[in-house]
């Protein structure tokens, strides 16, 4: 492995640090990212959470996280035990002004206030403002402290100005990092380089070649065990709003004069500002809402929404979205953006489609197929273009077959990919923002989300059932079949 140069020594302060997050993707991420040498030892994790647990106790869940969350290889008991080290817990509860704030002063103890503190708040969007105010109060908050917000901010465009006023009260905006998982990803970083280092794709880039774009985030899990979260989100604000829409902009942005943060994100923020809005009464010409059924997902049967919520529950919640989104831009006149998102679908995956469009004529015995570049983001990530060659069938003519150019990242490269949170988590204690979202594309993306859940709520688009295991309702493949497209779904191909 190539020397990975370690970040300042730093504090990690988890509030949240008994969830989901934290233990599936948080400590496993900063346990890969010691392994590697990048995190000196004389770091602390800070995990906080109401609960009342020991630091031992706390541990014991930090290595019952890494057993399930890491792959064996990766293990090994010396390395887990030194992580462990790290590792501590406070017991507080970070919405109340009386809660055990001495106890986190204590432990920061007279560290020097010129190390980096970073607030990781993996709690509920609405304690975001009361926990900064806590920590401003206590006088927690140094010149080198930073905040990391995960998503979705608010529930709508008023929320999320809410709570980006209460955090900003405490915080200036450059040491506010909005984390977005999906701009960790390889491949989704990998979309700048493969436009801006490529003359070959970037000249095609534009309506002039390209027919449609489609952009997907496949799930084959249901909500599991995040019931109360996600019924209250929605797969339109647990994804769209935001993870799908960044990979939007990183497709659709025009080159940035630089690899500074704030020349991509203005970037980005033109593509959110040109998106063609989706009144409340166009919600059923523009999306499709969908409810898992039950279903089967390979041999495995599987129960419903509903089932899964609990007995006796009703939801009109949508687990499955599709929309087409247009950008009113030189670049991108009459270029359809598809994207979909769904839990319970055939297969895991997350992709970007770009569908070029047909040639013109044809001096062959059969039509050549479009070319088609399918930027895999998950799993498998790599690239692929598909191209029609002479079928080498010795026939008395001409003709074309399919072929595939394909690039398997994992195996071009021979390196384990890191997970997402790998990349941001010390990108915070780089202090470089580039992968993170900025407070006005925030505000952008919520001001075209919104008159879609606002459609949906006075029901002028119907929420369709689909069987757990399909690729969606029906009405997903109106939206593409009135323009004569089709969804991409042999994801092997
Ligand atoms: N889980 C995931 O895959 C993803 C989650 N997110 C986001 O991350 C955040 C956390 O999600 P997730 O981990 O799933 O949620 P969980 O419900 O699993 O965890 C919530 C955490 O917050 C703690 N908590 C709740 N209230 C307080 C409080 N008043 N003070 C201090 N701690 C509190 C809980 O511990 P206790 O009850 O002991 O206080 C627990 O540790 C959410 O914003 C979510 O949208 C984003 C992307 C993916
Ligand atoms: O942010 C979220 O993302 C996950 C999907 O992430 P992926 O990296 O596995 O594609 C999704 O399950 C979750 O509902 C959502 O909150």
């Amino acid at each position: 492995m190539a020397h990975l140069p370690p970040v300042d020594t730093f504090d990690y302060i988890v509030f949240g640090g008994t969830g989901d997050l934290t233990m599936r993707k948080l400590l496993p991420a900063l346990y890969h990212r010691y392994r590697d040498g990048q995190i000196p030892e004389d770091s602390r994790i800070i995990g906080t959470a109401r609960s009342p647990l020991s630091r031992a106790e706390y541990q014991q869940r930090a290595q019952a996280a890494l057993g399930e969350h890491v792959k064996p290889d990766a293990l090994d008991d010396a390395t887990v035990q030194r992580f462990l080290n790290m590792v501590y817990y406070v017991s507080l509860n970070g919405a109340e002004a009386d809660s055990d704030w001495p106890a986190l002063k204590t432990l920061f103890g007279d560290a020097s206030t010129s190390r980096i503190r970073v607030y990781y708040l993996a709690t509920s969007p609405a304690l975001y403002g009361q926990i900064c105010e806590n920590l401003s109060r206590e006088d927690l908050i140094t010149a080198q402290s930073r905040v990391v917000l995960e998503k979705p901010i608010g529930t709508d465009l008023a929320s999320a100005e809410a709570i980006n006023d209460s955090v900003g009260r405490h915080f200036p905006e450059n040491h506010i990092f909005r984390i977005d998982h999906y701009l960790g990803k390889e491949t989704v970083q990998n979309l700048i380089a493969l436009r801006f280092a490529n003359p070959v794709f970037e000249r095609l880039w534009s309506c002039d070649a390209i027919d449609y774009v489609q952009i997907t985030a496949a799930e084959t899990v249901g909500v599991e065990g995040r019931g109360a979260y996600y019924d209250r989100s929605g797969a339109l604000r647990d994804m769209i709003q935001n993870h799908l829409l960044q990979v939007l902009c990183l497709v659709a942005m025009d080159p940035p004069v630089s690899l500074e943060a704030d020349a991509v994100r203005n970037e980005k923020l033109k593509v959110l500002r040109a998106l063609k809005p989706i009144s409340a009464d166009d919600v059923a010409i523009y999306t499709s809402r969908g409810q898992y059924a039950r279903g089967t997902i390979g041999d495995k049967t599987v129960g419903s929404y509903l089932e899964d919520l609990g007995e006796g529950v009703t939801s009109e919640t949508e687990t499955f979205v599709a929309l087409k989104a247009e950008i009113l831009t030189w670049r991108w006149g009459n270029v359809p953006f598809y994207l979909r998102s769904g839990k319970r679908m055939a297969e895991k995956c997350s992709e970007i489609v770009i569908q070029f469009k047909s040639a013109p004529w044809s001096i062959f015995s059969n039509r050549p197929e479009p070319n088609r570049l399918i930027i895999r983001i998950q799993p498998d990530e790599g690239v692929m273009l598909c191209v029609s060659t002479k079928d080498p069938t010795p026939t008395d003519s001409l003709t074309l077959r399919d072929a595939d150019i394909n690039v398997e990242f994992e195996k071009a490269f021979n390196i384990r990919y890191p997970d997402a949170y790998e990349r941001l988590l010390l990108d915070v204690v780089r202090g470089d923002p580039i992968l993170f979202i900025r407070r006005d594309e925030v505000a952008a993306a919520w001001r075209w989300i919104d008159p879609i859940l606002q459609g949906w709520k006075e029901r002028k688009a119907p929420l369709e059932p689909y069987a757990a295991g399909t690729w969606g309702p029906e009405g997903a493949r109106n939206l593409l079949s009135q323009s004569g497209h089709l969804w991409h779904e042999d994801m092997k191909k």
